[in-house]
């Protein structure tokens, strides 16, 4: 039975809906990242929040995942070229908690500019320290937002509602986009120098990372107040210390630190500095939608092969697998033949779609017959990580679609480049969902891909095939079905032989010496 563990706490609206569609289910928050790589070998899901780590460690111990599905947005705490690299497709929820974070970066922006926290302490002390804390208003100040996706635009929404100017610096936000929005496009230094509040709205990568540095913090307007919802990292947290301590910066209001739990931060007890732990997204709407949607889409993926928001694969609707099912097959077994009849000797792979399968989402075929090529090389393949193992060994990886119906109503071929040349392989669907061969390196040869094969190239003679079916049945092999196919009569033949049982490694030596053989492969589907 297919099984689930959920590492964080999440609604129990996961747990239930798993259930509900036959997946049995554990829920475990809160173990070591050690109690969870000993048991993590027994789940095909793993659904997490932030605070499983799904290290590369983790990933090794998990022989039988399949998919990691992140309840939220950010997965910086799974290592994806570590899944990918195993084959576990990592997905995420990246809409159900936008709303609420973008709230709660308005609720930050409010706090400082009102000193809520330390007014509330302050008044619960019975001070009643009415002059100390003045406050400023937002309505004309300027918003700068660096990232403007999904939450930065929500924010940016409510801040125009609020009736602040928003200014958004974001690489990736089209001039069109911008003007849809309201906000003005500009460049980092611009923002730093106009804002008045600034907010983080981005992943933390390579780029973006100490965005607010030292320097850049020495570039903002003076009495700028600061708040990050987005992740830790973001923002040198000792320079934001320091320019807290000058009054460079009037106010700072983190939800994520560099290192969490943050339960020790310099920046603690800092006039002007607030702090929440990683609250962005928990609100119970939130944490209702994001488990739902992990949950549909985690099983829709175990139990269908839906792909929705994965951030190591294609995208693949639970509608669409059914329909693209036979074809990954065809694509899988075509992947296969050649990777076994070739070898090593592959450099590009071309995979062409006609007819029926170019309506089809082509990615998945594609995959398929890189999973079937691949795993010629390695145990380990299936269609997450064939596309990277490919990128790994060099192959040049082209896709092909014709709208037009050729002889077939459709068609799967691969063209694979070679240090001789190009070959070719195509099959079909037999009544929309048998696979067949029909094409095999230029020689029209119709045959079903499945069990344990031989391939032979021969000189098309009389008397050859009575020949083989001797050696073949000498040596108790019996024969499921033959295959034929030849370039011009006497020129070359090929035949596909579909065998009971094993082919023996002296039975291809046997098949080798027959006379005008000039090729012997074993193949298994
Ligand atoms: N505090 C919390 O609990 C939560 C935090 N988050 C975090 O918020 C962040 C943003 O989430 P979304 O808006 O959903 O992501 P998104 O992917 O929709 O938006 C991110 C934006 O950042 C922009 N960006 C990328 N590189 C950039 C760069 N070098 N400079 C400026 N902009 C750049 C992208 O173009 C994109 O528009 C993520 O890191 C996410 O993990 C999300 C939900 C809850
Ligand atoms: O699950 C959470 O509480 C954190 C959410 C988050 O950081 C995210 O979705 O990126």
């Amino acid at each position: 039975m297919t099984k689930v563990l959920i590492s964080d706490k999440m609604d129990p609206k996961a747990a239930a809906i798993f259930r509900e569609r036959g997946i049995e289910v554990d829920e475990k928050p809160g173990l070591t990242p050690d109690e969870l790589k000993a048991i993590i070998g027994d789940y095909d899901g793993l659904a997490i929040r932030s605070a499983t780590k799904a290290t590369k460690g983790l990933l090794e111990a998990a022989t039988n995942l399949k998919v990691v599905g992140r309840a939220g947005i950010g997965v910086d705490n799974v290592d994806i070229p570590a899944a990918t690299a195993r084959g576990v497709v990592v997905m995420n929820t990246p809409f159900g908690n936008s709303i609420t974070t973008a709230e709660h970066a308005i609720a930050l922006m409010f706090a400082l500019a009102r000193q809520l926290p330390e007014a509330d302490a302050s008044t619960q002390a019975g001070k009643w320290e009415k002059n100390r804390f003045m406050g400023v208003e937002v309505t004309g100040k300027t918003l700068g937002l660096i990232g403007c996706g999904n939450i930065g635009s929500i924010v940016a929404t409510r801040a125009l509602g609020l009736k602040m100017k928003v200014a958004a610096f974001d690489p990736f936000l089209t001039p069109e986009r911008a003007v849809e929005l309201g906000v003005d496009k500009v460049e980092l230094d611009e923002l730093l120098r106009r804002a008045d509040f600034i907010t983080l709205h981005t992943p933390l990568t390579d780029q973006t990372r100490n965005v607010l540095s030292r320097e850049n913090l020495g570039k903002t307007k003076k009495g700028v107040r600061i708040i990050n919802c987005a992740r830790g990292g973001l923002i040198d947290e000792a320079a934001l210390k320091d320019a807290l301590e000058s009054g460079q910066v009037a106010g700072a209001a983190l939800d994520v630190f560099e290192s969490e739990p943050a339960t020790a931060s310099p920046l603690f007890g800092t006039p002007g500095f607030i702090s929440t732990p990683h609250l962005g997204a928990s609100t119970s709407e939130a944490q209702v939608n994001v488990a739902i949607q992990v949950a549909e889409q985690m099983s829709d993926f175990l139990l269908l092969g839906g792909v929705t928001n994965a951030i190591n694969m294609p995208s693949l609707t639970a509608e669409e697998a059914p329909r693209l099912k036979p074809y990954m097959s065809l694509a899988e077994k075509l992947g296969k033949l050649v990777g076994q009849i070739l070898g090593e000797d592959v450099r590009s792979v071309s995979v062409e779609v006609e007819g029926a399968a170019a309506q089809l989402n082509q990615k998945p075929i594609t995959g398929a017959v890189l999973a079937g090529l691949m795993g010629t090389y390695s145990q380990t393949v299936n269609m997450v990580n064939a596309p990277y193992l490919a990128k790994e060994r060099g192959l040049d990886v082209r896709e092909v679609r014709h709208d037009r119906e050729g002889d077939y109503h459709t068609l799967v071929a691969v063209e694979v480049g070679t240090s001789k040349g190009t070959v070719r392989v195509a099959g079909t669907l037999f009544g929309n969902k048998a696979p067949r061969l029909v094409e095999l390196f230029g020689v029209e040869v119709e045959a079903e891909l499945q069990g344990t094969m031989i391939y032979i190239v021969n000189t098309d003679t009389p008397g050859f095939i009575g020949r083989l079916g001797t050696a073949l049945g000498e040596a108790g092999i019996n024969i499921a079905t033959f295959n034929l196919g030849r370039r011009e009569a006497l020129g070359e033949a090929v035949a596909l032989v579909a065998v009971d049982g094993d082919v023996p490694v002296e039975m291809v030596a046997t098949l080798a010496k027959l006379e005008g053989v000039r090729d012997v492969v074993p193949l298994r589907f």
